[in-house]
């Protein structure tokens, strides 16, 4: 049976890198078909088709359908996978939270779309910033889809910060185990390798070098979306792809035994952390659900990060409440 995977914003720089991966098999294996919905804003409709004429020249064997649009009642038509690409992208000089207002609109009707129209085993990750609010907007918007079948993206965020310990450390990215995103995926996120291993040592303990990642190691995480703004003159597309196939592909097939991954998933107030917020936590999958790892010893110089990063998500899902979006 094909899996209907729906991508909105498909015809942006994310989808460009996105969809041809999907369709090559990177998701589901090479034993399943893909049917794509893909989701646009009437502006956007032409390059879209561009995109499609695209993905018909690949002849890809596993691509069995394209169907495009900008109604999202026909678009997530029985979507077993939503990822909610589609969004404003942040400019030079834009804080994320100059976004909410924005996409807000966007994530209340794709959420009341999802709930109205998707599979019953729908899962949806949620790309578009600020992704744990409008993850939250969406989950808040579709009453009937159980509220852990929704994510927000922290993948892009825990895979830069195991290049960064493999490359301080001299190791290969393939022996960091159990890196931790805490958070939200913005600036105040808590990228935590009081936890991690490599190759099975202690990762703190090999870089013993606490200033390294107070100054360094959790900035650079952190500040590495602007960083590529800076640089490229916009915002990471090929990472944020890439990131985005790895997050569905482990939730749907599993986390392997001795790793975890991160993902930003409702809270249920582990750790301390408010439930029903958003947060980025360690996680385990398999069958494409997910468990939050329990049982972490948290150190005060954590604590003190991963509450920072819930105040600005308590404080995103105020101004949204106020907004009257949840
Ligand atoms: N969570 C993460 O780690 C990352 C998130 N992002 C975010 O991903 C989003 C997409 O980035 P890009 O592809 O670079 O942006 P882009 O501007 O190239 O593409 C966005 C696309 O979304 C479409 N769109 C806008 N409103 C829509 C709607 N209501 N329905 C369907 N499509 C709609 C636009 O027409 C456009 O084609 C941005 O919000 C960006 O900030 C980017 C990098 C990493
Ligand atoms: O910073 C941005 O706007 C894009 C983004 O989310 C990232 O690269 O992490």
């Amino acid at each position: 049976m094909a899996m209907k995977v729906a991508v909105t914003g498909a015809a942006g720089q994310i989808g460009y890198s996105l969809l041809f991966r999907i369709a090559a098999g990177a998701l589901f294996g090479p034993e399943t078909c893909v049917e794509l919905r893909l989701l646009e804003i009437p502006s956007a409709i032409n390059a879209l088709e561009g995109v499609a004429m695209e993905l018909d020249d690949c002849a890809f064997p596993l691509l069995d359908s394209i169907q495009m649009g900008t109604n999202a009642d026909q678009i997530f038509d029985g979507v077993n996978l939503a990822l909610l690409v589609g969004a404003r992208p942040r400019t030079k000089d834009m804080e994320r939270k100059d976004l909410l207002d924005a996409n807000g609109a966007i994530f209340t009707a794709q959420g009341k779309a999802l709930n109205a129209v998707a599979a019953d085993d729908v899962r949806i990750g949620v790309t578009g910033n600020p992704a744990n609010t409008n993850a939250l907007i969406a989950m808040r918007n579709a009453p009937d889809i159980p509220a852990e079948r929704f994510s927000a993206l922290t993948r892009l965020d825990h895979n830069r910060a195991v290049s960064q310990l493999a490359t301080k450390t001299g190791s290969r990215v393939s022996d960091i185990r159990k890196m931790t995103i805490w958070g939200n995926h913005s600036a105040t996120q808590y990228p935590d390798i009081f936890h991690a291993e490599i190759a099975g040592r202690h990762a703190a303990e090999v870089v013993n070098d606490q200033q390294w990642i107070e100054q360094y190691f959790i900035p650079t995480v952190a500040h590495r979306g602007s960083a590529i703004i800076e640089a490229r003159g916009s915002s990471s597309a090929a990472s944020a792809a890439s990131a985005t196939i790895d997050a569905a592909r482990d939730w749907l097939s599993g986390t392997p035994d001795d790793d975890w991954a991160s993902m930003a998933v409702v809270s249920d107030g582990s750790y301390g952390i408010a439930e029903g917020l958003m947060y980025s936590f360690p996680v385990t999958t398999k069958h494409g659900n997910w468990e939050i790892v329990q049982g972490l010893e948290i150190n005060d110089f954590s604590r003190a990060k991963m509450d920072a990063t819930a105040a600005e998500l308590v404080q995103e899902r105020d101004m949204v409440t106020e907004l009257g979006l949840i």
